[in-house]
């Protein structure tokens, strides 16, 4: 076996490990680290919650003298900056190993490559770039919201494979299966907010949580600019998540008073249709760092148009529905000619039980 190889047999593991906190630790990224000493793996470590120690201190403490002379494999450059926990870089060092193998470098500006600078001129061995493209893949999210301080925004819609969200007498139960479905609610547990137009609200009066054991509700957004709303809407009355309202300049005070008594957030945004640019903003301070729009045709079509999508999954049903009124997951304007069209990379394609997933990449710039 060659020493790349056994480098990456280690990292392959280091990145289970991160992946296993999928959903807990935003706004920080997921990272997992593996020390191996004389052919032994002697600690293993992943960063569980934002606060508490990195993946690499959880693998020393598990190490404790055994990582003396040892290698550490982990997913993400060791930090090198007081955040919220001590500098890693520094706790390599001083527990005395000889070796560090590294996936992907920071990717937060400010810091990238101190981590790496700290353990070269402490005579520590630096590998870097081993399986960087599934370490950086692992942390789409944090990686966009790191630098952009914006949520990363995954446009989610479940289809027909004529493209319908319904048909044309708005019937929509169910297009895909319940494998499909219930992947969904796992991503919405990985969310740190879903969002979706009044107009879904109105049509399937929406709970918008997270129906899985263990599972953890994401923040509720509505798109909402003349707080049409109905006051008894489940996102209001059922208290199982928080729900945020952005609504425009013309929304009604005395509705606005009774959502804000009903303990929904609502907040204004500039002009009289929403400002989806200071949702996210708005979202991004508040450490949002990753969205499910959940959308509806028009809200999907607002973020695509405006390049504020980043990802899309798409599960397409084997069920044709037909009908020029049948409502589509793209609504909007639409572009006029071909070569206009918004560009897909990186597609991948799975099969979910009867229904295909579609997942790739909105062409940037
Ligand atoms: N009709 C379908 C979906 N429908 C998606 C939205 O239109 C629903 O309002 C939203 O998921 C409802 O949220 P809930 O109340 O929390 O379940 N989504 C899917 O994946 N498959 C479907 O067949």
């Amino acid at each position: 076996m060659s020493e790349m190889s056994i480098h990456e047999t280690y990292m392959r593991l280091a990145l289970e490990n991160a992946r296993s906190a999928k959903g807990q630790t935003a706004p920080n990224p997921m990272v997992g680290s593996v020390i191996v000493n004389e052919g032994r793996i002697v600690g293993i470590g992943a960063h569980l919650k934002p606060g508490e120690p990195h993946a690499e201190i959880h693998a020393l403490r598990m190490a404790g003298d055994h990582a003396k002379g040892g290698t550490i494999y982990v997913t993400l450059e060791p930090c090198s900056h007081h955040g919220r926990t001590g500098p890693c870089a520094e706790a390599v060092v001083r527990a005395g190993l000889s070796r560090v193998v590294i996936a992907a470098p920071d990717p937060n500006p400010l810091v990238a490559g101190r981590g790496v600078k700290i353990l070269r001129d402490a005579g520590i061995e630096v590998i870097e770039g081993v399986l960087r493209e599934e370490s950086e893949r692992l942390n789409e999210v944090f990686n966009r919201y790191i630098v952009s301080k914006r949520p990363f925004v995954t446009v989610k819609s479940a289809t027909t494979l004529d493209g319908k969200i319904a048909t044309r007498t708005s019937s929509s139960r169910w297009i895909t299966s319940a494998e499909a479905r219930e992947d969904v609610h796992r991503l919405r547990h990985e969310s740190g907010a879903i969002l979706v137009g009044v107009q879904t609200i109105l049509h399937d009066d929406s709970q918008l949580t997270t129906r899985l054991p263990n599972g953890r509700n994401p923040l509720r957004v509505v798109l909402d600019s003349t707080l049409r709303i109905p006051e008894d809407a489940r996102v209001i009355t059922d208290g199982e998540a928080p729900t945020w309202i952005f609504t425009g300049s013309n929304a009604d005070p005395a509705k606005r008073e009774r959502l804000e008594a009903a303990g929904v957030r609502v907040i204004e945004t500039d002009g009289e249709r929403v400002n989806l640019e200071q949702v996210l903003d708005t979202l991004g301070s508040s450490e949002i760092s990753s969205l499910l729009v959940e959308g509806g045709g028009q809200v999907n079509a607002s973020f695509v148009e405006q390049g504020l999508a980043d990802k899309l999954l798409l599960y397409m049903a084997p069920k044709l529905v037909g009908g020029k009124d049948a409502p589509t997951f793209l609504e909007g304007l639409g572009v006029g000619n071909m070569d206009e069209a918004f560009e897909l990379d990186d597609l991948r394609v799975e099969q979910l039980g009867p229904d295909l997933k579609f997942e790739a990449y909105f062409r940037k710039g």
